[in-house]
């Protein structure tokens, strides 16, 4: 079999397959191909802005200064400003999930993209803090649809056994973009008016991506539903490889999609009252109601929905992001004399192991990486919970962004403090950071796009209360108290994840569907997600290397 470099290797079982003319089996594929990179790597830049986007905001505050509305900033002024990003984010996912669905995935990108670029330029021109406030809730409806149509996008188009980390991908954007954002924010501070920069650079990436987009395609999925089958089959041999030895593997994924929306279709042609068609703007309401409907009123589609919510949710309740955006305050009272710079290491950390997500979420699985993180994550927020025990905090000062007094005491223990929160930051990016991420492929097609945009509104919403909860909660419980009911989340995601969340792990989009469709089936999908590592190794194939 000859193969160029824009084709993914396959093994070479495969050609046996194909001669018997037998259906085909995707974990054959051994790595994916320079074509399906090349979409990640384009669709991940939308990741990338909603890091940038959401890790500037803190240095972008404190140099503000009295350039809005000529006075210096209030404590409700920045509250709105931080806030009013993820409060649009939550009402903008589901409304775009609907959008996903009727124009398509990459449209939502290109809209994500001008909104990116909008927010950016009037953030950097904006004279009053309105101003400011308007400008980073349109970035908080771009960052709301670019974070879920996003993943969306990615495992649509991916083969399964390289779907896991193909939409990890996104993730290492986003922590990536909290990197880049930490150091633009740490060189642009120390200039006058320098925060009009940090927020106005967003603009050029998402000029870019609305650039370099024009000359991507929608995910075959999406072209098979909306009837463009000629078109989703060439995506389709692109991304698998023009190589003839696969257009079994195409034809078989083609058919598998097909079938899907045939069986979906039939059933929402039992459930149509007689004699109720509708044509136009009416049809497609009826059409969006009747998918609402189906998201709960299925079986499969509610357990998919409960999962993904609940693993959202939990993503933002285990309280990462109180350390996004306060680190810098936590380590300025336990005092560090540079609490930026140590701030940091969290958002290098955070990235640091995202790679470490990358290289194992495809071979360990999802449900097994977060079975094995989140203790990791436990053991940090215990012993950051502890070491709190033995510092001492300047208890008549209230704790604020603007300027927590450098301190006191032994030095050791703000030391293990650090430890301890990069310790839970490393089991966070490793599973929580990324894993929920993965929610599009609990979904059926039908579905697929709405409930997603539910399960990242839950996202969005989560991380608002965890936004406007941590620093009361450091004042009222203490910071003994916040690490330890963080640490009690953890548990909890624990034992849920562990009760209801099967391995979906190396699975066609297609089958995981059919996995939950009677139950939750954990046992099941451990068991055959075991075999399936078995039958990779005695292929003496990886299911992804
Ligand atoms: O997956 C991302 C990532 O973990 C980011 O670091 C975090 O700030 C986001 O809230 C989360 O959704």
């Amino acid at each position: 079999m000859t193969r160029t470099a824009a084709e993914p290797l396959i093994h070479s079982h495969q050609e046996d397959l194909d001669a018997q003319g037998g259906d085909v089996d995707e974990s054959l594929l051994v790595s994916p191909g320079v074509f399906i990179w090349t979409l990640t790597f384009c669709a991940s830049v939308s990741g990338l802005l909603f890091g940038y986007d959401t890790g500037v905001i803190s240095s972008t505050l404190v140099s503000i200064g009295t350039d809005l509305s000529s006075r210096p900033l209030s404590t409700l002024d920045k509250s709105l400003i931080t806030s009013c990003t993820s409060l649009f984010a939550l009402i903008a996912s589901p409304l775009t999930g609907v959008l996903a669905d009727h124009w398509g995935r990459k449209s939502v990108i290109l809209l994500a993209d001008v909104l990116f670029v909008l927010g950016a330029l009037w953030q950097a021109f904006t004279q009053s803090v309105w101003g400011m406030i308007g400008g980073r809730s349109v970035v908080g409806i771009a960052v709301g649809s670019a974070s879920f149509v996003v993943p969306l996008y990615i495992s649509e188009l991916s083969p399964s056994p390289f779907r896991g980390r193909l939409v990890t991908v996104s993730t290492l954007f986003i922590t990536g973009g909290q990197v880049v954002a930490y150091i633009v924010g740490w060189i642009f501070s120390t200039q006058a008016h320098g925060w009009r920069w940090m927020v106005g650079l967003g603009a050029l990436p998402a000029t870019v991506q609305f650039l370099v987009l024009q000359f991507m395609p929608e995910t075959p999925r999406w072209l098979i539903k909306s009837n463009r089958t000629e078109q989703a089959k060439r995506v389709l041999v692109r991304t698998y490889g023009g190589d003839d030895n696969i257009k079994n593997l195409v034809a078989a994924v083609m058919r598998r999609v097909e079938k899907e929306i045939y069986e979906e279709e039939e059933s929402a042609g039992e459930r149509a009252v007689p004699g109720s068609a509708k044509s136009g703007w009416r049809a497609k309401l009826a059409r969006i109601n009747d998918n609402m409907t189906q998201l709960i009123a299925v079986g499969g589609n509610r357990r998919a929905l409960i999962i993904a919510c609940m693993l959202q949710g939990f993503q933002q309740l285990c309280g990462f992001n109180s350390l996004m955006y306060f680190s810098a305050t936590i380590f300025a009272l336990v005092g560090f004399s540079s609490p930026t710079l140590t701030s940091l290491s969290i958002a290098v950390t955070n990235f640091a192991f995202t790679l470490v997500a990358f290289y194992c979420i495809d071979r360990v699985g999802r449900r097994g990486i977060l079975l094995w993180s989140i203790p990791i994550m436990i053991v940090g927020l215990v012993l950051c919970s502890v070491a709190f025990n033995f510092v001492e905090l300047p208890a008549s000062k209230a704790v604020s962004q603007e300027q927590a007094p450098a301190i006191l005491g032994d030095k050791i223990w703000p030391l293990v403090i650090l430890v301890a929160m990069v310790t839970y930051v490393a089991g966070y990016a490793i599973g929580m950071g990324n894993v929920p991420w993965q929610q599009s492929e609990l979904f059926p097609l039908s579905v697929r796009s709405v409930g997603s945009g539910f399960a990242t509104a839950t996202n969005w919403a989560s991380n608002f209360l965890i936004g406007v909860t941590f620093l009361p909660m450091m004042k009222d419980l203490t910071p003994v108290g916040t690490f330890a009911l963080y640490a009690s989340v953890c548990l909890m995601a624990w034992f849920t994840i562990w009760k209801i969340y099967p391995e979906t792990c190396g699975l066609s989009l297609e089958d995981v569907g059919e996995l939950l469709k009677d139950e939750w089936n954990v046992e099941e999908s451990v068991r055959r997600a075991k075999e399936r590592q078995r039958e990779a190794k005695l292929r003496d194939v990886p299911l992804d290397s």
